[in-house]
């Protein structure tokens, strides 16, 4: 089995609605986004996945997300825009759009900061 991993980033606004606490108030991170893929396949030259094409997916579905206010996205109006959220959000979104045969997101990883982080996975 062999894991594709790649990282991006993004700048965006957020709101914790009934955080008790700071983060109810309007304020921004820079987010880093990690997607991994899992594929026990290799084509000839020896690629699983090439990730060139992994980031443009991404990078795609990121646009929506960069320099945005997140808790006025569609995305985010019936639950909160954590980094859980963000993270399950973006695993579904990236899935739909990568899962084949051979190939399968296993993890999405986001980082609000260098110190914290939620990962995102189902079995
Ligand atoms: N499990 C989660 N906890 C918190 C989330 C979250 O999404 N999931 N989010 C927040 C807020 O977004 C907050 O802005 C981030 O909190 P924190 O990492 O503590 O940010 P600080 O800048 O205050 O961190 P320091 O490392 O202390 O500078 C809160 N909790
Ligand atoms: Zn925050």
């Amino acid at each position: 089995m062999f894991e594709i991993e790649i990282d991006r980033s993004f700048s965006a606004a957020h709101q914790l609605r009934g955080y008790n606490g700071d983060c109810c108030k309007l304020h921004g991170h820079n987010y880093k986004i990690t997607v991994t893929v899992r594929s026990s396949e290799l084509d000839e030259i020896g690629i699983a996945l090439d990730f060139k094409k992994l980031k443009a997916e991404l990078d795609a579905l990121l646009a929506e997300y960069d320099h945005s206010n997140l808790s006025e996205l569609a995305d985010f109006q019936a639950v909160n825009p954590t980094s859980e959220n963000l993270a399950r959000t973006i695993y579904r979104k990236i899935s739909e759009k990568m899962n084949s045969g051979t190939i399968r997101v296993h993890r999405v990883r986001v980082g609000e900061s260098d110190h914290s982080a939620v990962t995102y996975f189902e079995d």
